[in-house]
């Protein structure tokens, strides 16, 4: 290793503070770190913490000494609601269950489900046309019911409906309250184990005081709807080669099923996974669309030249570029998952910078995406820079929506297929606009989320304008 340099640091204290009196937000000393450095240290309580900015340095941690990471002691709480599964397993045990399950959320197999995402989209846009040519809609609960049910019915032969409604109140109680919880944890910077602890506690406790009963309530309900799910398959078998079945079905060298256990814990993570962040990144880019009415035009354009009012097919997706591109835009200017957290579990260096065993490093893609070194205009909402001619030879960490390295969403290109569908769909008879004078503002919890929602108006397109507008 080379000589170790001095790293900037945040005050500890500042950053506690500002911790406890507003939370975790995109401008929190702990995220933001020391200006004009691209590396930060910072001590609070027990805890030491690294705030990387610049995507050499991401690089190094999400893919040259990945093997020197896990995730962060917050990825407990996912635990204690979501279990052992992919999202929060390490090692070899990771390893295996992603090789496992990569071959059913590969490109070429997620395009053999693309019929199966169409069904739900259609019968979305059916049911929210009710003739009428205004129609009041609060997208972000509205796409949280739609990916909802996407997921249900391609991966788990499931359409989810009514529980899609009652998943909107759970996941943002869940995430608020897990946003207080972690604003304690980092602050009191409590050992592993007594992390592991608390979440039994608060799985199996009779009584949990507020506002942690409110996370229980979340656990309860999401084991629910998930033991519900898989009841009924193991009761009606189906020959379909879906997640469920995969899981159900597979063994290893000895025979041997996964324990159920492990299903319930991929399968809650799956769904919950699955549809949190493409709803929010889906209400998101509905909002930047009503806001920059030439790229929302071009867009229309687009899917008109395309489908001429037609269902989609899979070969139609190559041919929505600035559609895809429109989505992938909203994800640079809000990426859902905003913040990743890791820690070092042995000693390693940083361009010089000694980052001990122990360290939480966090790589802040919100402020990535928005640094004008990697991103010229970074507040201007512009889907061309995603344009394949602009996107081609972009260094992989200056967008991060998915994460990097062998951590990578799983679910990527489940995503970017299902999100142009829904747009270009819900584009074909409607366009959105902003309810005037509703605030719109992101809410860092887990997920960037918009606080009080996104109100829109949809209006009936009408054939043949050469301009969107109202
Ligand atoms: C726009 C939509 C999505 C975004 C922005 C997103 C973002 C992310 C990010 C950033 C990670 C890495 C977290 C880390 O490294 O700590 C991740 C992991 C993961 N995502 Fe997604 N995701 C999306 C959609 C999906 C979908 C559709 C699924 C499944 C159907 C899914 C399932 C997962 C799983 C299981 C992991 C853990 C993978 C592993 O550690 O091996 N995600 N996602």
């Amino acid at each position: 290793m080379s000589t170790a340099v001095r790293t900037p640091s945040v005050s500890g204290l500042h950053a506690a503070q500002s911790m406890l009196l507003k939370g975790l937000h995109t401008g929190s000393p702990i995220v933001k770190g020391a200006p004009g450095s691209d590396i930060a240290r910072m001590r609070v309580g027990r805890r030491t913490s690294f705030t990387i900015k610049h995507p050499d340095y991401v690089d190094h941690v999400l893919h040259g000494a990945a093997d020197r990471y896990h995730k962060s002691i917050e990825y407990e709480l996912l635990r204690a609601v979501l279990g052992l599964n992919l999202f929060t397993d390490e090692d070899d045990s990771w390893r295996r269950h992603r090789m496992l399950l990569n071959p059913t959320m590969s490109k070429r197999h997620v395009r053999g489900m693309v019929d199966l995402m169409i069904d739900p989209i259609a019968a979305y846009v059916d049911a929210f046309d009710d003739g009428s040519d205004r129609i009041e809609v609060e997208m972000a609960s509205s796409m949280v019911g739609l990916t909802m049910d996407v997921v249900g019915t391609a991966l788990f032969g499931h359409r989810f409906g009514e529980v899609g409604a009652k998943m909107t109140k759970v996941v943002t109680t869940g995430l608020r309250s897990a946003e207080v919880a972690t604003r304690l944890l980092i602050v009191a910077s409590p050992p592993v184990w007594g992390m592991r602890a608390f979440s039994r506690a608060l799985h199996h406790a009779p009584y949990v005081p507020p506002p942690l009963n409110a996370l229980q309530w979340v656990m309860r309900t999401v084991d629910e709807i998930v033991w519900d799910l898989i009841d009924d398959r193991r009761a009606h078998p189906t020959g379909s080669d879906d997640l469920l079945n995969l899981l159900l079905s597979t063994q290893d060298e000895d025979g041997r099923h996964l324990p159920l256990r492990r299903v319930r814990d991929e399968v809650t993570t799956f769904m919950l996974a699955g549809h949190e962040t493409t709803a929010n990144a889906l209400a998101w880019m509905w909002y930047l669309l009503a806001l920059n009415p030439d790229a929302r035009d071009r867009m229309l354009r687009e899917v008109d030249e395309v489908l001429d009012g037609r269902r989609p097919t899979v070969d139609d997706i190559p041919n929505l570029p600035w559609t895809t591109a429109c989505f992938q835009e909203a994800m640079r200017f809000y990426p859902p998952a905003w913040i990743i957290p890791r820690t070092a579990i042995e000693d390693d260096e940083i361009d010089g910078h000694r980052i001990p065993k122990g360290a939480t490093v966090i790589v802040p893609i919100h402020a990535i995406h928005h640094d004008p070194r990697f991103w010229p205009d970074p507040e201007v909402y512009d889907p061309s820079r995603f344009l394949p001619e602009n996107a081609r030879g972009r260094p992989r960490s200056h967008y991060l929506p998915f994460g990097g390295g062998r951590r990578i969403c799983i679910g990527t290109s489940f995503a970017l297929m299902e999100t142009t569908l829904i747009t270009a769909m819900m584009s074909q008879r409607f366009v959105y606009d902003l309810v005037p004078g509703h605030p719109v503002e992101p809410e860092a919890t887990l997920t960037l989320r918009p606080r009080n929602g996104v109100k829109m108006v949809a209006r009936r397109r009408v054939a043949n304008t050469t301009r969107e507008a109202a």
